[in-house]
């Protein structure tokens, strides 16, 4: 079943990532989202235009998948966003579970504080540092990406981003257990306020269902610039990562960006 989402490994992909083994692995920033061994290359700004024709598919009450809906331009300007505040005070950590294992991801949160231990409770990280303020064009996109998909999907209730996480999953070794999204507000989880996920870079094997019985879970394939969206009565479905899948990401995202190997994920919610 994972093979068969398996895409076609393209030479050229592998050939971009694989540069760093000619060049030397000088890693000063290790949680940066850039590789630092590639310089970036102009892509022509058609390339950037031309964008994969939007569709979707409704995968249940509340829930819908807006595909190749993030146009390239975005996606570049997203992956240079986190980048900016990524590696900075409150960017990219590696959280730990409350029994101290390590999840498989790096993780940032802007406009408020979550992690895995003390939920939303603590503003302040416990390195002293704060998340960056939620940029506006982050929540310009998501709360258009909602109107977009209540076109389809009438009964999506409306949300107002208060929190982003990003999450950066490596290839082969990136996960994320199965779990639901109830830390918010039991006003926000009633109301069905929709959790709004984009994933750009390489794709994944998302799995999803009413249950946390792994044989009877859906699965659906992310690509970069997919949009998920699980609110209303889908709003505390379980959900996890199951894989990434190596060399899927847009060329020219990384030739715009030198994005490392790997899939970056923005989730927006109301808390
Ligand atoms: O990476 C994803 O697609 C899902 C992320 C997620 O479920 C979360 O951050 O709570
Ligand atoms: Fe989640």
């Amino acid at each position: 079943m994972q093979n068969a989402f398996l895409g076609p490994v393209i030479g050229t992909l592998k050939q971009y990532h694989d540069m760093r083994f000619n060049k030397g692995y000088d890693e000063t920033k290790p949680l940066s989202l850039i590789c630092p061994w590639l310089t970036k290359k102009p892509v022509s700004e058609n390339t950037l235009m031309s964008n994969l024709s939007t569709t979707y598919k409704i995968l249940g009450p509340g829930m819908i998948l807006l595909k190749h809906y993030i146009s390239l331009k975005d996606q570049v300007d997203i992956v240079n966003i986190c980048e900016k505040w990524g590696v900075g005070p409150g960017g990219f950590y590696i959280p730990r579970y409350e029994n101290g294992e390590q999840l498989r991801l790096r993780m940032m949160c802007f406009g408020r504080n979550w992690d895995p231990v003390t939920r939303y409770e603590k503003h302040v990280r416990s390195d002293g540092s704060e998340p960056p303020p939620l940029p506006s064009e982050l929540t310009s996109l998501a709360e258009t990406t909602i109107q977009d998909a209540q076109a389809h999907l009438d009964e999506l209730p409306s949300m107002h981003p208060d929190i982003c996480l990003v999450n950066f999953y490596s290839p082969i070794y990136g996960r994320l257990g199965l779990h639901q999204d109830s830390d918010e507000s039991s006003d926000s989880l009633q109301r069905g306020s929709p959790v709004v996920s984009i994933s750009i870079g390489d794709s994944a094997e998302f799995l999803y269902g009413h249950t946390s019985d792994e044989s009877k879970l859906n699965s659906v394939y992310l690509q970069s610039g997919d949009v998920l969206i699980f609110g209303g009565k889908s709003r505390l479905i379980f959900h996890g990562v199951n894989q990434v899948f190596p060399y899927t990401s847009p060329l020219p995202l990384l030739q715009q960006t030198a994005l490392r190997p790997g899939r970056l994920n923005l989730t927006f919610r109301q808390v």
